[in-house]
C-alpha cells in the first residue's frame, strides 16, 4: 500500500514539537491583547481626571514589556515552526531521490526533465510553504481571532462586535480570490522573465549564426516582443496588487466605520465608556492580518493538496524492475555462465516484440559478438542482461539460475557495461573511471586508463586525473568519452563485461589497440561485444547477426564468411572501405591522382 500524505505523516511524527510551536504563538496572541486592555484603562482614567504620572508611566512600561513579549513568543514560535517546515522539505527531497533511483529507465523515458525538476522543487517548496505560512498563518489566526473576539464580546459589548465583524468575512473571501490570481500572474512574470533570459542567451550562444545570416533585426525584433510581453505581465500583476489593497482597505474602512459611528453612538447613551471604545478598535486592527491570512492560507492549502498528489504520485509509483520476491538473497556474486532460452520480448508501448525467440549459451570466460543493423535489437538484449527492462522469467539464465532469482546489485555489480550513451559526470576524471561502490587506488585507475588507451590523453591534461569534466564532460571528444566509460567498467574486474558499441568513435589504430589491450582483462570473463566494425568482432569465440530482432546467422568469423550472408557481406564492404581510404590516403600523402581501384573500391563501399 503506498503512502496517503506527506504532510499528515510530518505533522503526526512531530505533534509534540508543533504543540510547542502552537503553545509558543498562543501566549503571544494573548499578549496581544494586553494593549488594547491597557489602553483602554489608560484613557477611561484620563477621561476621569484620576491618572497620575506614576500609574502612566506604569502603563507605558506594561505596554512596553507586552510588545516585547508578543515579539518574543512571536518570533521564537515562528523560528520553530519554520525550522520544522524545513525538516519537511529536506525529507520530501530525499525521499524523492531515493525513489528516483529504485525506478526503471523506462520511467524516465516517459517524463520529462522539467517536470522532473519542477517536482523536486516547485512541489516540494509549495508543501513546505503550507508548513510555513500556512500552519503558521492558520494556527495564529484562528488563535487571535477566538481570543479578540471573545474579548470584545465579554470586555465590551456583543452587539458592537457582531455588527463591526459582519463586513470581514469579504477580505478573507478577497484574499483568497486575487492571492490565487497575484500567485498566477507571478509565475507568469517569472516565465516571461525566464523567456527573455533564455533569448539573450541564445542569442550569445548562437553569435556566430546571427552575424553570419545576417539576423540581428529578426532578433531585435524577437527580443522587443518577449521584452514588452514581461513589461504587460508585469503591469497586470501590479494592478491586480493595487485592486486587492484598494478593495481591502474598502472592507477595513466599513468595519471601522460601523465601529466607529455605532460605538460613538454607545459611549454618547453610556451603554461603553470611552477606553472600552478605543479598546474595542485597537482589538478590530488587530484582527484585520489574521483575517487577511485566512483567505490566503485557504489558497495555499489547496496548492499544497494539489502539490502532495502529484508528489504522492510519484512516491507510490511502483518501480518495475526490481528484486522479485523470489531473489534469493545468499547469491553474493557472479560466474558469468549465460544461457538465453527463447527469449522474445517487446518494449512495453511498443507494438512489434524488438527481439525475437532469442537462444543463445556464452559459457564463462568466452566471448560473443553481436552484430546487426540499426535498430536490430543488439542493445536491447545487453539491457536484459543487466535487467534495465525485464526479460519474461524463464528466458535468462545466468550461472543456472533465472536472473530474476538473482538480487539486483548483485547481478549489476557483477556486470561492466560500456553504454553505448557514455554519460559523464560532471566531476574529475578519476572520479568518473572510479565510479563504483568500492575505493580504488591511483594505480587501480592509472591502469585502467592504460588499458583503455586514454592514460596518455588524460596525462596531457594540467591536471591530469584531477580534470574537472563540464557537463556531459563536453571538454573531452567523443573517442576520449568512449575510453574513459571503457576504463569505467573495466576497473570493476567484473565477471561478464559489455560492450556496446563502445569503439565507434575510436579510429581502427586506436581500436586495434584498446582490443590489444582488453585481451588480459578479458581473459577468464565472459565477454559481450556489439560493434558495427566487423574488426571489432572478429576475434570473439562467437558471433550472431541480429536482423529485426532474431539470430539470423551464428558462428564464429571463418564459418560466418564462408556461410556468405549478411555478415560476409558486411565484411567485404567494410573491406572495401578500408582498402578505399588507404588508397585515398596514399594518394594524398604522394599529392598525385588516385588510383583507379582505390577510388573506385572506396566509392562501391560507401554505397554499400
Ligand atoms: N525504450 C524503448 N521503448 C520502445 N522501443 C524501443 C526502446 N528502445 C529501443 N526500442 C526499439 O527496439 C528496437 C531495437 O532497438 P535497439 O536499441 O536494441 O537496437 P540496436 O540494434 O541496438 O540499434 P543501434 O545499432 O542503433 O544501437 C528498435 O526498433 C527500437 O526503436
Amino acid at each position: 500500500m503506498g503512502r496517503k500524505h506527506i504532510l499528515w505523516g510530518h505533522i503526526k511524527e512531530h505533534r509534540y514539537a508543533y504543540a510547542f510551536g502552537f503553545a509558543l504563538l498562543s501566549i503571544s496572541c494573548a499578549l496581544q491583547l494586553v494593549i488594547p486592555i491597557l489602553l483602554g484603562t489608560f484613557t477611561d482614567r484620563l477621561e476621569l481626571g484620576e491618572l497620575t504620572y506614576g500609574e502612566a508611566a506604569t502603563i507605558a512600561v506594561w505596554m512596553m514589556a507586552a510588545g516585547f513579549g508578543v515579539a518574543l513568543f512571536r518570533s521564537t514560535g515562528r523560528i520553530y515552526l519554520f525550522r520544522l517546515s524545513r525538516v519537511l522539505d529536506m525529507r520530501i527531497r530525499d525521499d524523492l531521490f531515493k525513489h528516483w533511483e529504485k525506478l526503471s529507465t523506462h520511467y524516465f523515458k516517459n517524463q520529462r526533465v522539467g517536470d522532473l525538476m519542477s517536482y523536486a522543487i516547485s512541489d516540494v517548496s509549495v508543501i513546505r510553504d503550507v508548513t510555513m505560512s500556512g500552519i503558521f498563518n492558520s494556527l495564529e489566526a484562528v488563535v487571535l481571532i477566538t481570543i479578540t473576539v471573545v474579548a470584545m464580546v465579554t470586555a465590551v459589548d456583543p452587539l458592537l462586535t457582531f455588527l463591526t465583524m459582519l463586513p470581514l468575512p469579504l477580505l478573507s473571501i478577497l484574499a483568497y480570490r486575487f492571492n490565487r490570481r497575484i500567485q498566477k500572474e507571478s509565475a507568469g512574470v517569472q516565465e516571461a522573465i525566464g523567456d527573455l533570459t533564455s533569448r539573450v542567451q541564445e542569442f550569445i550562444a548562437g553569435i556566430r549564426v546571427v552575424k553570419a545570416f545576417v539576423q540581428e533585426r529578426e532578433q531585435s525584433r524577437l527580443f522587443r516582443r518577449d521584452n514588452e510581453h514581461a513589461v504587460a505581465m508585469n503591469r497586470r500583476l501590479v494592478k491586480s496588487n493595487s485592486l486587492f489593497g484598494a478593495l481591502s482597505s474598502g472592507v477595513v474602512g466599513v468595519s471601522f466605520l460601523v465601529s466607529v459611528v455605532l460605538g460613538g453612538i454607545m459611549v454618547l447613551r453610556g451603554r461603553i465608556t470611552l477606553g472600552e471604545f478605543v479598546a474595542f478598535n485597537s482589538y478590530l486592527s488587530l484582527l484585520m492580518g489574521p483575517i487577511e491570512n485566512l483567505g490566503k492560507v485557504a489558497n495555499t492549502m489547496q496548492r499544497g493538496k494539489a502539490s502532495e498528489n502529484r508528489l504522492l504520485a510519484i512516491l507510490n509509483t511502483e518501480p518495475d524492475v526490481a528484486d522479485d520476491s523470489c531473489a534469493d538473497a545468499s547469491i553474493r556474486g557472479i560466474e558469468g555462465d549465460i544461457v538465453i532460452r527463447n527469449l522474445t520480448f517487446r518494449y512495453p508501448e511498443a507494438h512489434e516484440p524488438a527481439l525475437r525467440d532469442i537462444s543463445l549459451r556464452v559459457p564463462k570466460g568466452t566471448s560473443l559478438a553481436i552484430v546487426g543493423r540499426v535498430g536490430s535489437g543488439k542493445s536491447t538484449l545487453v539491457h536484459l542482461l543487466v535487467r534495465l527492462y525485464n526479460p519474461p522469467k524463464g528466458t535468462v539464465f545466468l550461472d543456472g539460475r533465472d536472473i530474476h532469482d538473482i538480487p539486483l546489485n548483485v547481478l549489476r555489480g557483477g556486470i561492466g557495461i560500456v553504454p553505448q550513451d557514455q554519460f559523464l559526470f560532471s566531476t574529475t576524471i578519476r572520479d568518473n573511471i572510479g565510479f563504483d561502490p568500492k575505493p580504488y587506488g591511483d594505480d587501480d585507475i592509472e591502469r585502467a586508463a592504460k588499458v583503455a588507451q586514454v592514460y596518455d590523453n588524460i596525462v596531457e591534461f594540467p591536471n591530469q586525473f584531477q580534470t574537472a569534466l563540464g557537463e556531459r564532460g563536453v571538454s573531452l571528444s567523443g573517442g576520449q568519452r568512449q575510453r574513459v566509460s571503457i576504463a569505467r567498467a573495466i576497473i570493476k574486474k567484473p565477471s561478464i563485461l559489455i560492450f556496446d558499441d563502445s569503439l565507434s568513435a575510436v579510429d581502427t589504430e586506436t581500436e586495434d589497440r584498446i582490443l590489444e589491450g582488453l585481451k588480459d582483462v578479458m581473459e577468464d570473463r565472459t565477454t559481450i561485444i556489439i560493434g558495427h566494425r566487423i574488426s571489432s568482432v572478429q576475434s570473439a569465440d562467437q558471433i550472431v547477426v541480429l536482423e529485426e530482432g532474431a539470430i539470423v546467422e551464428r558462428g564464429d568469423h571463418e564459418s560466418l564468411l564462408a556461410l556468405n550472408g549478411i555478415y560476409a557481406d558486411m565484411y567485404h564492404k567494410q573491406l572495401l572501405d578500408e582498402v578505399g581510404e588507404r588508397h585515398g590516403r596514399e594518394w594524398d600523402d604522394a599529392g598525385g591522382e588516385p588510383t583507379g581501384a582505390g577510388r573506385g573500391a572506396a566509392g562501391g563501399g560507401r554505397a554499400g
